[in-house]
């Protein structure tokens, strides 16, 4: 807990660290996430630390900073950083937005992706639930060794590319296509840039900056195309008001209150492709990590899913409310792995939080993986147990705060996409486990956790063995 007697920044512990760099060099490894865990180790919940004489406030209290992550938009925003990068990328969208900005972005975005739009958004996930699948089927009948993260990551592309605006991919059966490998340039660009410590971009631009240059014009390009035709679109048929096929058609209904320019169209429906992609296909990755260890786990869901559904996959929406079991394994799994271990907030004003005195332009990384594989908030911390999320069946109520979840932030700026990345993750999980067992092809230690702009399981290597029917 906070210790009461600090009430200044200048109070809190350090860990080791040198003279003049502070602690960036041990901070810029690839494994940021690791880095701040050992801290928290070593010097507690709440201590500072300074790169180069910057000074950054960690937080792993989750009551310290569920506070913080509430007092958005008026206490605290995003790093400054993290809009300056995507801005001069043209990305002027909901992720980046502060203040009154922000609250004209988030409306809309949040109503497009509620729960009766994700209803509406079903078939695309449903046909792509069927088409991993027989690639899968075909991949257990070669006895293949799949590199399981690769493949999530080609579904939730073509899921996402589709709902944000209709363009249809098939990234999961390797039909290649310029789109994708224009979003393959970007991504990893805008993680490089935001932790950069000299924007060199600016002064003199290598042959990455100049490729990134052409991506996003080609990017650009497409999504403008795509806003004139959802326009023509929604003239054309009013119905589509009631149930529209994608995000962009249900921003621009949304927008026909807030009046967006198209270029905010275009920057909110950027930040969505940014921000479902890796953060959903991650969080599969882990699911199967711990599905291929916990074979008992694949039985139960395969149970459920032969209650719930007769047909391949959960056809319709309605399964997804009833698949519980899927959508605990699903939780249990952002728990022990959130594939956004840390948050990034700067503080606006002047802030008291718990007897601590935050001045103005405070720059805080919020420490959230800590408090949710912590024996404080939950029993057997460590242990990867569906069962706690069932209230029913929960065998160690005992420590048990959900509470104390940020998976998928909180407070006014939490995700809007969770409930899409719900139910493409129930409907996913439920899939593959009423069709196949899973077998682990390396020693599970050799799985690592790998941070980059998300967290996500390095060399996951698994079969899929077919489940003879009843
Ligand atoms: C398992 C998958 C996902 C995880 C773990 C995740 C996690 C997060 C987290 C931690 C935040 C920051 C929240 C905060 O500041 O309090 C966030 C923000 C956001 N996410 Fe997600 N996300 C996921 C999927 C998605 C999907 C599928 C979409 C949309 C298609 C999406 C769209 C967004 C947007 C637009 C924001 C910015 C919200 C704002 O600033 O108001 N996310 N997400």
């Amino acid at each position: 807990m906070v210790d009461s007697q600090i009430n200044e920044i200048n109070d809190l512990k350090s860990p080791k660290g040198t003279f003049l760099l502070g602690h960036l060099p041990q901070f810029n490894t690839y494994n940021k996430h690791q880095v701040l865990e050992r801290w928290v180790e070593e010097c507690g919940e709440l201590f500072k630390i300074h790169f180069v004489g910057k000074e950054f406030v960690v937080s792993a209290n989750p009551d310290f900073n569920n506070k913080m992550l509430r007092l958005r938009p008026e206490g605290f925003k995003r790093f400054s950083k993290i809009d300056e990068i995507l801005k001069e990328m043209g990305v002027d969208g909901v992720f980046n937005a502060e203040g009154t900005a922000w609250k004209r972005h988030r409306k809309p975005t949040a109503e497009a992706l509620n729960v009766k739009n994700v209803k509406a958004y079903y078939p695309i996930i449903l046909d792509k639930t069927k088409t991993i699948l027989e690639k899968f089927k075909n991949y257990s009948q070669q006895k293949a060794i799949v590199n399981v993260q690769k493949e999530f990551m080609a579904f939730t592309i073509d899921i996402t590319t589709e709902i944000a605006f209709g363009h249809k991919l098939d990234t999961i059966n390797d039909k290649s296509n310029s789109f994708q490998n224009h979003l393959e340039v970007i991504f990893p660009m805008i993680n490089a840039r935001v932790t950069a410590p000299i924007p060199i971009w600016r002064y003199f631009k290598r042959k990455k900056d100049k490729t990134l240059d052409d991506s996003l014009k080609s990017i650009e390009k497409v999504i403008y195309e795509f806003i004139d035709e959802a326009k023509k679109r929604l003239a054309e048929n009013p119905k589509l008001k009631e149930a529209p096929s994608n995000f962009l058609e249900a921003l621009l209904i949304e927008n026909e209150d807030v009046n967006f320019t198209d270029e905010e169209i275009y920057g909110n429906v950027f930040t969505m492709l940014l921000a479902g992609e890796d953060t959903t296909s991650n969080s599969l990755s882990w699911g199967l990590f711990y599905l291929a260890q916990h074979p008992e786990v694949v039985h139960k869901v395969r149970e459920e899913a032969k209650e719930v559904y007769t047909e391949d996959a959960p056809n319709i929406y309605e399964h997804i409310e009833d698949l519980k079991y899927a959508s605990a394994v699903a939780q249990e799994a952002m728990r022990l792995k959130p594939t956004t271990p840390q948050l990034y907030l700067e503080s606006n004003k002047d802030v008291i939080i718990d007897k601590v005195s935050i001045p103005k332009g405070t720059s805080i990384i919020l420490q959230n993986k800590v408090a949710q594989t912590h024996s404080d908030y939950f029993s057997n911390p460590n242990d990867f147990v569906p069962e706690r999320w069932m209230a029913s069946e929960c065998p160690m109520h005992k420590n048990h705060a959900p509470n104390v979840m940020r998976a998928f932030g909180a407070g006014p700026r939490y995700c809007p996409g969770m409930h899409l990345a719900k139910t493409e993750m129930v409907a996913l999980i439920s899939t593959l486990c009423k069709h196949f067992d899973f077998k682990l092809e390396v020693k599970p230690e050799t799985i690592r956790e790998r941070f980059e702009f998300t967290m996500y399981p390095e060399n996951l290597k698994i079969t899929f063995i077919p489940v003879v029917p009843d």
